[in-house]
C-alpha cells in the first residue's frame, strides 16, 4: 500500500505506542510540546533510529526491506540541527542530495544536475551557491538543506521544524513550497511549532509524552480548549476567513 506510515512504534526514548501513517500527495503537521517525541518518531520514520517495538512501513513494505540506495530514493529527511558540512559548497551540499540516485560509478547525469538547479532555485538559494555553507546565515543554511532533501525528489519527504531560523516571507514560501510539493504527489510530514503553520495542512497530527494525542484536519483538533491543555491557559484561537488562527493573551 503506498505510504509511509508509523504502526504501533515503541521506543527508543519518549515514544509509547504511535500510529501515523503519511499518504502521498498528503503534507501532515506534526505539533506538540518540547519533548513530546516529534524529532524522535521522524528519525523512526527516516530509518536513522530502529524502534524497539512496532514497525515503519513504507510503501507496504518494512523500511529496512527497501535498502539504503532504495529509502534514500524515497524519502528525504531534513534534522532538527547539525552536524553541518560547513567546509562544502553550497551546490556542492545540495548535490549530496543525489547520491541515492547516482550509480555504481558516482557519475551525475542530467537529471541530477536539473534535480539540483531545480531545488536550489525552490528554496531560493540560487543566489548563494558558490559560497561555502559555513559562511552563509542560519536562515539561508536552513534553505540550502532543504534543498538537500529535495534534490532526491523524494516521494515522501520527513522535515523536523524546517521553518526555524527563517524570516517571516520565507517561512511562507516553505509553507506555500510544502502545499506545492504535496500537489505534486509528494507525501509531507513536518515537525512545526508554529500551529498557524501547522493549520495550513492537510491534516494536524499532536503528540504529547510519546503518543498521538489527536490528528484530523486543523479546524478539527486546533480547538482552544485542546491547545490550552497542551500549552497553558494563555492561548487563544480565533478565525479568520475560516480558518483556525491561534494567538497568545498578552
Ligand atoms: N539520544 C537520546 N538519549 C536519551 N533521551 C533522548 C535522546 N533523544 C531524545 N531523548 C528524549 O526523548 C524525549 C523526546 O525527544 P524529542 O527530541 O523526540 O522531542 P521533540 O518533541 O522533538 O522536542 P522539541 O520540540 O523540544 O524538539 C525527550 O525527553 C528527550 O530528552
Amino acid at each position: 500500500m503506498a505510504g509511509l506510515e508509523a504502526k504501533g512504534v515503541v521506543g527508543p526514548y519518549a515514544l509509547k505506542g504511535v500510529d501515523l501513517r503519511v499518504a502521498p500527495g498528503e503534507w501532515v503537521a506534526l505539533l506538540g510540546p518540547n519533548g513530546s517525541g516529534k524529532s524522535t518518531l521522524l528519525r523512526v520514520m527516516a530509518g536513522l533510529l530502529r524502534p524497539q517495538g512496532g514497525v515503519v512501513l513504507l510503501e507496504g513494505r518494512p523500511l529496512r526491506a527497501h535498502g539504503s540506495y532504495r529509502r534514500g530514493q524515497l524519502l528525504a529527511y531534513l534534522p532538527q540541527g547539525g552536524p553541518y558540512p560547513e567546509g562544502l559548497l553550497v551546490e556542492e551540499v545540495v548535490r549530496l542530495g543525489r547520491i541515492p540516485h547516482l550509480g555504481l560509478f558516482g557519475r551525475e547525469g542530467r537529471e541530477d544536475r536539473e534535480a539540483v538547479a531545480w531545488a536550489l532555485e525552490v528554496v531560493g538559494a540560487g543566489g548563494f551557491q558558490g559560497r561555502l555553507l559555513g559562511t552563509l546565515s542560519g536562515g539561508e543554511r536552513q534553505r540550502v538543506l532543504l534543498a538537500r532533501a529535495l534534490a532526491a525528489r523524494p516521494r515522501y519527504l520527513l522535515l523536523d521544524e524546517p521553518t526555524t531560523f527563517l524570516d517571516l516571507e520565507h517561512q511562507g514560501g516553505v509553507v506555500a513550497l510544502l502545499r506545492r510539493l504535496a500537489a505534486l504527489g509528494v507525501g509531507v510530514l513536518a515537525v512545526l511549532h508554529d500551529p498557524n503553520q501547522a493549520a495550513l495542512a492537510h491534516r494536524v497530527a499532536v503528540m504529547k509524552g510519546g503518543r498521538l494525542l489527536a490528528e484530523g484536519r486543523p479546524e478539527a483538533v486546533l480547538q482552544e480548549a485542546f491547545l490550552q491543555s497542551l500549552y497553558g491557559p494563555g492561548v487563544r484561537v480565533a478565525h479568520l476567513m475560516g480558518r483556525p488562527h491561534v494567538y497568545l493573551d498578552g
